[in-house]
């Protein structure tokens, strides 16, 4: 991968909380419209990668670069507008605003503050999810499966180049994943934008990124494809288990 394009890089960053040391000597790059799954055991340090990027801590140590900018330690409210979305394990949309009200929230940040241009944003970015004919439902009405589809509108709205996703499949169905999945793909295919996944179902990112990270401990163990770290003794030892024979 050439320097310029990468989007993200992680360089030996090391989070401590007290003692605790949660993460350590992470280096990662994620360039230009790259899909990648991060995965790794309860603990292993994932959450807290996204909130460093997403400068809600301030690593202890290392450097983290957005486009070839340092960007370590930066005030959270700019992560936005540098073009870094995200969205949360626990759904975090307003419940009794409608679905288009919500991703009017990411749509006016992104057009920054032009209404037309924010009403086609969010009205493009609810079709793209498969909600256009839930947007004028309240949220408090829709099931979780449309509130997490909700939170990605509202995150591509914005018009990121970075989304970070935190366990979107997180509680649904079989079908549900199947729908997610299609959207995740459909995002980074009509939009090029690059993802950093964290996910327990680990046969979806297998499926569908083209590379994967796994944390372990706070370190990483593993960078390469879905094939490779399936193979990957440490992989196997740390999180995936033996394959079924
Ligand atoms: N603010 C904090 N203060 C102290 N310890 C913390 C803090 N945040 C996280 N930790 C600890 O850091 C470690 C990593 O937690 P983190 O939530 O990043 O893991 P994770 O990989 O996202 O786990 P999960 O898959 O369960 O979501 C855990 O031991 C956790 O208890």
């Amino acid at each position: 991968m050439q320097a310029d394009e990468t989007l993200l890089r992680l360089e030996a960053v090391k989070k401590r909380f007290g003692g605790l040391v949660v993460l350590n000597n992470i280096d990662i790059a994620v360039g230009a419209n790259e899909l990648i799954g991060l995965i790794g055991p309860n603990g292993a340090g994932k959450s807290t990668l996204f909130n460093v990027i997403t400068a809600i801590y301030a690593p202890t140590e290392g450097r983290v670069s957005f486009r070839g900018k340092d960007i370590t330690g930066i005030a959270p409210h700019r992560i936005s507008r540098l073009g870094i979305a995200r969205t949360f394990q626990l759904v975090r949309t307003f419940l009794t605003m409608t679905a288009f009200e919500n991703v009017m929230v990411g749509a006016v940040y992104g057009a920054g503050g032009r209404v037309k241009h924010a009403t086609e944003a969010a009205t493009a970015a609810l079709e793209l999810v498969g909600l256009s004919a839930r947007r004028d439902m309240r949220t408090a009405h829709m099931t979780l499966s449309d509130r997490r589809m909700l939170e990605i509108a509202r995150a591509i709205a914005s018009d990121p180049a970075l989304l970070l996703l935190d366990e979107p499949m997180a509680g649904l169905n079989p079908t549900e994943i199947q729908r997610m999945v299609d959207v995740i793909r459909r995002v980074r295919a009509d939009r090029g934008i690059s993802m950093l996944w964290v996910e327990h179902k680990v046969d979806a990112i297998m499926k569908v990124c083209s590379r994967v990270v796994v944390l372990d401990h706070g370190e990483k163990i593993a960078d390469g494809t879905p094939r490779d770290v399936t193979q990957n003794r440490k992989v196997i030892e740390a999180y995936l288990g033996e394959p079924a024979a």
